[in-house]
Parts: structure tokens; C-alpha cells; sequence
């Protein structure tokens, strides 16, 4: 290992560095804060010793400056005898563990062997998870910015399980293909996928539709039929805007998915039909429990599990590879974007979301002349939006502010108090943050 010890001391570095590099590892020795920090910047280290008190900066400013450089260097703090007692004002110090002065070697050497293995297993699993946050997607989803990254990692931990999934969000941000992903990341892919609009279907159809009807049951029945329920057995009904049905047929949703059974309109008997349901909306569907437009019981059982997928303009980042991919689609030779178009799709609000970029690359190349699609070539409103305004510039710090605390959590295990300290911030504003922005620990 690359060990950087820090201590203002000439005998004490002299002893710990000679006896580690006996040990086979590589020492750097600094006799102060400064020096430690200018030897950090030029060799990589894994493990820094610190004197707790140094003449200049004191141990836990080295290492907290040093953390935000590395965030992965892990630490041992010397400290007086009796200065620290307990493992939380090491962890406030940022260290991983300390040492008191005098410092016993074999003690030391225990210490280095823990964390080597830490070391070791956190690359394993770092390995590991990257390795399944990368593995291909069994279908084309863009999606790099970091809220969609966040939502799609959200979506291959739950797509194993059986429970049901509410995925919310605006109008075209692909709820549908987020639907389709969790089915073939599922534990059946090839088990049937039946889709439900829920908003295109009749009120007075929609019993039979979804759960089927005997023959003569009703005038039209002239054969008897099995609903989409039966269809999706064993596999996954996908319900598309789910807040829209009414209040009638929300009970009798809500009857199929408590029991597990449905009866086909005019039929006598039960039919067991084992689905996993995964419904999607636009609207807020809390607010709507809240007020009483969507049954309670109904909304918890559907959202038992939660996908939340961003507005467009919150993932521009997203944009150019989406063009990208909509150009490789739809154009029927190689067509390239000139950079003035570019930015002015970059610049658009998108209340339709990636079905609105899809259908505006549609629509210009179908209009456009050359092979190079110019800003003179999209549509008005789209060469109309102005250079982000305030409200986009709010949506931008609230993304930032987001992905700090992200990132501020997972650095700090999900530990609320580490966080909140990370971030500067009391851990009741983090709680709240939290909650506007509804970060919740992933499982
Ligand atoms: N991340 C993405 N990568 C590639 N294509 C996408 C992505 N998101 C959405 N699309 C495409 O955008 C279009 C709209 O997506 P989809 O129908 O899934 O949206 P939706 O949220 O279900 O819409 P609605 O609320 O109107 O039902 C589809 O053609 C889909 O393939």
C-alpha cells in the first residue's frame, strides 16, 4: 500500500515509516499539514497516518481537504492519549479509525490488514455493481444524465421482484419504455406483456376488456372472450394512465389485484390469475388519493414500489444523444445537426417531453433540404426559446442541489449526520431537502 504518514515529529515518522516499509509498503513522510497535502497531490496513496497535532493544519483539515480530492483515501488518526475515545469523533475527524499515542505497532500493522481487506472488498464491490449498472439494456433508452442514471438504476433493482410499480411522470418521458424495460428485466422476459390505456377504453367496455366476458353476456358478445388480465397471465399488465379511471372501476381493479382473481362479465365462476401489475401516470396520483379523486387503497397497492421519471429539461445532458438516436431512426440517409440547431433544441422547455424531441426530429426531416438540418429548418417554437430564464435556472440549482445530496449520502453510507456535516447543513434541512426532492435510500 501507499502510505503517507504526517506527523510534525522526526522520531515518531522515522520509526512508523521505517518499520512499514519493512513490511513491504511505500512511505511518504511529511512534517507537517502543507507538506502532506503537496506529497498527496504527487503520488497516489491509499492510506495517510495523521498526527492529530500539528503545528499549522491540524490532522482532521488534512484529511478533510485530502478527502475532497480522493474521497476514497482511507485514514488512521493519531491522536494524544485520551484526546478521542469513541468510534463517532473519529468518524466526525473523517477518519477511519486511530491510533493512540504511543503508537503500538502491532496494533498498527492489525489495523492496516482491516482496512487492506476493506479496501479490497469495496473494489469488489464497486466492480460488481458497475458491472450490473452497465450490462446492456434489453432495449434503446437514453439515458446518461445523471437523474436518468439514478432512475435507471432504480429500475434494474426492482424489475426482479413481484411487487407492483407506479411509474409517475410527465406526458411523453417514456414512461411506457421504463414499463417494458422492468418486464424484460424481469424474472419471465418471454411471459406476456398486455398494455391497458385506461384512458382510451369506454367506461361501459372497460369491465370486459380487462377481465373478459362469456359469450351472449351483454348484446355484442357473441363469443366468449378472455380480457387482458387472463392474456397477461403469469407475466405483466401494464396499466397506462391509471389516473383516469373512475371511481367505479377503481374498485373493481382494486377487488382483481386484493384477491388475485377476476370473474369474466356474465360468468359464474372465479378465475386465479397471478399478474404483476405495473401502472403509469401523468398526474399526481397522491394529491389525487389525498383529496379523495383516487381511492387510497388502491394507490398504495399500485405503488408499492415507485419510479419517478424527470422532465426533459431537467436532463439536457440527454438531449444530443436523443437527437442522435431519433436522426439514426427516422432519416433515410446520414443527416448531421448543425450546431446552431443543436443549441436551440438544447434551449427548448419540451412540454411534450421525449415524444415532443422525437416528433420534432420527425417533422424536420421530413421538411429539410439538405443532409445538414439547420436551425432555420425546426420548428418556430423551438427557434423562438430563448436562452434559459429564471425558472430554468431554478430548475438547474434545484438539479445541482439534488445531486449533492446524492452524492453527499452515498459518500457517507446514507448516514444522515455524515451527510448533512459533508454538505454544511443541519440535519433537519437535509431531511426536508430530502423530501422535496424525494430522495429516499435506494434498497
Ligand atoms: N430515454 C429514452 N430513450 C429513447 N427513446 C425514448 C426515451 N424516452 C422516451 N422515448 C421515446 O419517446 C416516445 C414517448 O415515450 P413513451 O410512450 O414511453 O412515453 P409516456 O411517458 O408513456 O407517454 P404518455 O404519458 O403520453 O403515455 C416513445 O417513442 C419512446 O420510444
Amino acid at each position: 500500500m501507499n502510505i503517507l504518514i504526517a506527523d510534525d515529529d522526526a522520531m515518531q515518522r522515522e520509526l512508523l515509516g521505517g518499520f512499514l516499509e519493512k513490511r513491504g509498503h511505500r512511505v511518504l513522510a511529511a512534517a507537517d499539514g502543507e507538506e502532506a497535502l503537496r506529497l498527496f497531490g504527487q503520488a497516489p496513496v491509499q492510506l495517510a497516518l495523521l498526527d492529530h497535532r500539528m503545528p499549522g493544519l491540524t490532522g482532521d483539515q488534512v484529511l478533510e481537504r485530502m478527502k475532497a480530492r480522493n474521497p476514497l483515501v482511507r485514514a488512521i488518526m493519531i491522536t494524544a492519549y485520551g484526546e478521542v475515545s469513541t468510534a463517532v469523533s473519529v468518524m466526525k475527524l473523517g477518519a477511519d479509525d486511530f491510533l493512540e499515542k504511543p503508537v503500538d505497532l502491532s496494533r498498527l500493522l492489525d489495523k492496516i490488514d482491516d482496512l487492506e481487506q476493506q479496501i479490497a472488498i469495496a473494489d469488489d464491490l464497486d466492480e460488481l455493481v458497475r458491472a450490473v449498472e452497465e450490462a446492456p439494456l434489453p432495449l434503446d433508452i437514453i439515458g446518461s444524465s445523471p437523474a436518468m442514471r439514478d432512475t435507471l438504476s432504480r429500475v434494474r433493482r426492482i424489475a426482479d421482484s413481484p411487487w407492483s410499480v407506479l411509474i409517475q411522470g410527465e406526458t411523453g418521458t417514456g414512461k411506457e419504455l421504463i414499463a417494458r424495460l422492468i418486464h424484460l428485466l424481469g424474472p419471465d422476459p418471454n411471459a406476456p406483456f398486455v398494455e391497458v390505456n385506461c384512458a382510451a377504453i369506454p367506461e361501459s367496455l372497460f369491465e370486459s376488456e380487462l377481465f373478459g366476458h362469456e359469450k351472449g353476456s351483454f348484446t355484442g358478445a357473441d363469443r366468449q372472450h378472455r380480457g387482458r388480465f387472463e392474456q397477461a397471465r403469469g407475466g405483466t399488465l401494464f396499466l397506462d394512465e391509471v389516473g383516469e379511471l373512475s371511481a367505479g372501476l377503481q374498485s373493481k381493479l382494486l377487488r382483481a389485484l386484493q384477491e388475485k382473481r377476476i370473474s369474466r362479465v356474465g360468468g359464474e365462476r372465479d378465475i386465479a390469475v397471478e399478474v404483476r401489475v405495473v401502472a403509469a401516470t401523468n398526474r399526481d396520483l397522491r394529491a389525487m388519493a389525498e383529496s379523495g379523486t383516487f381511492r387510497e387503497d388502491l394507490y398504495f397497492r399500485l405503488n408499492v414500489l415507485d419510479v419517478q421519471l424527470p422532465p426533459l429539461r431537467q436532463r439536457r445532458e440527454d438531449i444530443p444523444a436523443l437527437v442522435e438516436h431519433f436522426l439514426a431512426r427516422y432519416a433515410r440517409r446520414p443527416t448531421r445537426l448543425a450546431h446552431e440547431a443543436l443549441d436551440a433544441l438544447m434551449r427548448y422547455q419540451y412540454p411534450g417531453n421525449v415524444r415532443e424531441l422525437e416528433h420534432i426530429i420527425q417533422r424536420t426531416l421530413t421538411l429539410a433540404r439538405g443532409a445538414r438540418l439547420q436551425r432555420s429548418d425546426l420548428p418556430d417554437e423551438v427557434r423562438r426559446a430563448e436562452p434559459p430564464d429564471q425558472g430554468a435556472l431554478q430548475e438547474r440549482l434545484d438539479s445541482v442541489e439534488r445531486e449533492m445530496l446524492l452524492d453527499a449520502l452515498d459518500k457517507s453510507d446514507w448516514i444522515q449526520t455524515r451527510a448533512a456535516d459533508r454538505l454544511g447543513i443541519s440535519e433537519r434541512v437535509l431531511r426536508y431537502k430530502m423530501g422535496k426532492y424525494g430522495i429516499r435510500r435506494r434498497e
